[in-house]
């Protein structure tokens, strides 16, 4: 699903993002699949920071590395893929310079567990994968609720009632004694924010929260999540396609091909001044407020070449308007500083 985009208001414009005083900093990541037919490098050197209380959208074409580089964060990849490279800095209290990296935790470890799913947690885009389908939903939110809390059982029905209510759920008491799959599609992605939000995360990471959703869901579902993070002062990961979502919600973007950042900075730069040719062709290739939903909406040329096919040099060269031949297919453009506020990785910027 598709929304109508709109340029952000400069409300959500904010100074360059620091390493220093990100809740979240990720550096050089490396995620990669040893699969027989040869090594996916689904995540290829990704580099960005999340303030504390703001929104960091990712956007790109699907396989581009998304939703790898947010399990890599949780240390939830699957085999066989496995993180190589790179540091996950966790700080969840920048003034007091408290940080962890994340990737020195053993994936198992007490310290990773009480991490995963109680400071960082995750809402997905296909909720009923992530509920198991033989216990209750009471069940499996107490099952959170009791890792991730001192709370008696008595304390921890109550909160997982007021979570349910808060997310708008009717009669959350009776809910919580029934099965995920009696919940239609808009309370089951409710209540899996209820699940997120009850162990009151520091980051959330939203993998296409909305997209299985009708317009007016996904509204409200946007709405909520935008007033707990300002109840909360809480960091969110926001991963979609949609970069009318993106308007609504981020307040910096990173954008990403073939496993690599091509260009991040703030909302309002990344819609008024995008710098990469990739991100000019996304933003190009969707509905606007510039453009009648009856003209056709040209595409973005070609197609991503498959990732164990990686073209030499830079990723999207044979997809690129501004290609320099013995250039862009010869060396792999490094992520610069453009500007005060955006970085982009393109030989267009280099030298400049
Ligand atoms: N189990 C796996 N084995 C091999 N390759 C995998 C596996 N899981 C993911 N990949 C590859 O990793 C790359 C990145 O996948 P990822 O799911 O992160 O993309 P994405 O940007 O989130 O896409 P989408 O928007 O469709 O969710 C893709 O090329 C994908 O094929």
């Amino acid at each position: 699903m598709t929304t109508e985009t709109t340029a952000p208001t400069t409300d959500n414009v904010q100074s360059k993002a620091t390493a220093k005083d990100a809740i979240l900093s990720v550096r050089g990541l490396e995620t990669h699949f040893f699969t027989d037919e040869g090594v996916v490098r689904a995540v290829d050197g990704v580099d960005f920071d999340i303030q504390p209380g703001s929104t960091m959208g990712i956007v790109g074409e699907s396989g581009c590395g998304k939703s790898i580089t947010a399990k890599s964060i949780l240390q939830i990849v699957e085999a066989p893929g496995r993180i190589i490279n790179g540091e996950i800095n966790y700080n969840p209290r920048p003034a007091a310079n408290s940080t962890t990296d994340i990737l020195s935790l053993g994936s198992n470890s007490a310290e990773m567990r009480s991490i995963r799913g109680g400071e960082i947690s995750m809402i997905f885009q296909e909720p009923m994968t992530s509920f198991s389908t033989m216990h209750t939903f009471g069940n499996q939110i107490d099952e959170t609720l009791r890792l991730h809390t001192n709370l008696s059982k008595a304390e921890r029905f109550d909160l997982a009632v007021d979570w349910l209510a808060r997310v708008g759920i009717p009669n959350p008491v009776q809910r919580m004694h029934e099965y995920p799959f009696r919940f239609s599609g808009g309370q089951l992605q409710r209540a899996m924010i209820a699940m997120a939000m009850c162990t009151n995360p520091r980051v959330l990471i939203a993998d296409e929260p909305t997209t299985a959703l009708d317009v007016t869901t996904q509204a409200q579902i946007l709405d909520l999540l935008q007033r707990m993070q300002e109840e909360n002062d809480m960091a969110i990961l926001f991963i979609t396609h949609d970069l009318g979502v993106i308007s609504e919600i981020a307040d910096d973007v990173t954008v990403m091909y073939l496993g690599k950042v091509v260009e991040s900075g703030p909302v309002f730069s990344f819609f008024d001044e995008p710098k990469h040719p990739y991100s000019k062709a996304l933003l190009t290739s969707i509905p606007s407020m510039f453009t009648s939903s009856r003209e056709r909406l040209p595409s973005i040329s070609g197609s991503i070449p498959h990732p164990q096919d990686r073209p030499i040099g830079c990723p999207f060269h044979p997809r690129c308007q501004s290609f320099m031949e013995g250039t862009c297919d010869a060396n792999e453009p490094k992520l610069i500083s453009v500007n005060e506020e955006q970085e982009v990785s393109c030989f267009l910027y280099e030298g400049s």
